[in-house]
């Protein structure tokens, strides 16, 4: 969807549509602030050429070379983009115009999902940053949340958007194959780290739950003033995204500098979450990301997050520790990752870094 800059308008009421009102303006890397991460530099902005960005894993390899591939990937990158991975043609692109509908949508429609209070399970948001000795800025997206339960369908689909008419449909089909497709990179990830097949899956059943965002990033009149989706890692296990073809936004972390990860036809990226990292005691790396806006096209990302019920207990697999290789982390309740992770919010993104048995290290 090609959608000019005057003809969006963002549904959240408080924040007018332009980049001089001081609650869109946030600054890009160069804000100065003991809490933030990724510590300005000038190599952390240079964004390297897609040649150069993470790997692509095509899913009809070999079974052996695929586990290694994957592995290598969550080692070494932490994310990667898949093709060939079974998923159905018609239902990615169907999601993806039911998405792209939905924020056709008059704002008065989408206002009416609009919400601040993380408790409200199906919501529309515009999420902010807190900058030091500043008030919390709003971020240059609009973004759709709900659940991705297949197993929970009833208690959520009749809360879904009403319009477009198919988004409830799609959204259920959808969440049905992209959860199968996360069961299947569980799988993978296991044998990667050694153990059964089925490890996920089973210390998983009964505590992991699904939800998904569809991110909207309207062409903004002055991208270097504003973020799309701020420095972060995903707080999860893992993480896969469908992005719409033809316009570049993600950007990831490698060995200090933004690597841009533009659309693949029919691909997803998966990347490692936080406790995906934690579980694997290190080894799998949850890996620094972002999304940048341009001036000229929208841009639409629909991501689907695996979770932790709160009272999931969450540390290294015991299996993948020993002498020589010691927990790096303590076991906690998902719970207490989430209540750090509110007290970061806004602030700064390294939640898992507080749960390290010698942080100094
Ligand atoms: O839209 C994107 O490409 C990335 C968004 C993201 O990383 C997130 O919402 O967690
Ligand atoms: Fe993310």
């Amino acid at each position: 969807m090609e959608m000019s800059k005057s003809s969006f308008k963002f549904a959240c009421k408080s924040s007018p549509f332009s980049p001089s009102h001081p609650d869109f303006i946030i600054l890009p890397d160069d804000y100065d602030d003991e809490t933030v991460v990724l510590k300005p530099d000038d190599h952390l902005s240079q964004v390297v050429l897609p040649s150069t960005s993470i790997p692509t894993i095509d899913m009809k390899i070999d079974h052996g070379s695929l586990v290694s591939k994957i592995s290598d990937a969550c080692e070494n990158y932490g994310f990667f983009q898949i093709i060939n991975h079974g998923f159905s043609r018609d239902l990615y692109q169907q999601m993806m115009d039911v998405a792209t509908d939905f924020f056709g949508l008059p704002y008065e429609e989408r206002a009416k999902l609009y919400s601040d209070d993380p408790n409200v399970s199906v919501r529309i948001e515009t999420p902010r940053l807190k900058l030091q000795n500043q008030n919390r800025v709003r971020m240059w997206t609009e973004r759709l949340l709900h659940p991705a339960d297949p197993t929970h369908e009833d208690d959520y689909i009749h809360l879904l958007p009403e319009n477009p008419p198919r988004y409830r449909e799609v959204a259920a089909a959808y969440s049905k194959e992209i959860t199968d497709l996360i069961c299947r990179l569980w799988g993978l990830i296991s044998e990667g780290l050694g153990l059964e097949t089925n490890y996920l899956q089973t210390r998983l059943h009964g505590s992991s739950k699904f939800c998904q965002t569809v991110n909207f990033y309207p062409p903004c009149p002055d991208p270097e003033l504003t973020m799309g989706v701020p420095v972060h890692t995903d707080i999860g296990v893992i993480t896969i995204l469908q992005q719409v073809q033809g316009v570049s936004g993600l950007q990831v972390i490698k060995d200090g500098k933004w690597l841009a990860v533009d659309p693949l036809p029919d691909a997803f990226i998966v990347n490692v979450a936080d406790q995906l990292e934690v579980m694997s005691n290190g080894r799998y790396k949850s890996v620094h990301h972002r999304a940048v806006t341009n001036q000229v096209t929208s841009r639409i990302s629909i991501i689907t997050f695996s979770r932790l019920n709160n009272d999931a207990i969450v540390g290294p697999i015991e299996d993948l520790i020993n002498e020589e290789q010691p927990a790096i982390y303590r076991n906690y309740h998902f719970e207490e990752f989430l209540k750090e992770f509110s007290k970061q919010l806004e602030t700064r993104w390294n939640v898992k870094q507080v749960f390290q048995l010698h942080p100094s290290t």
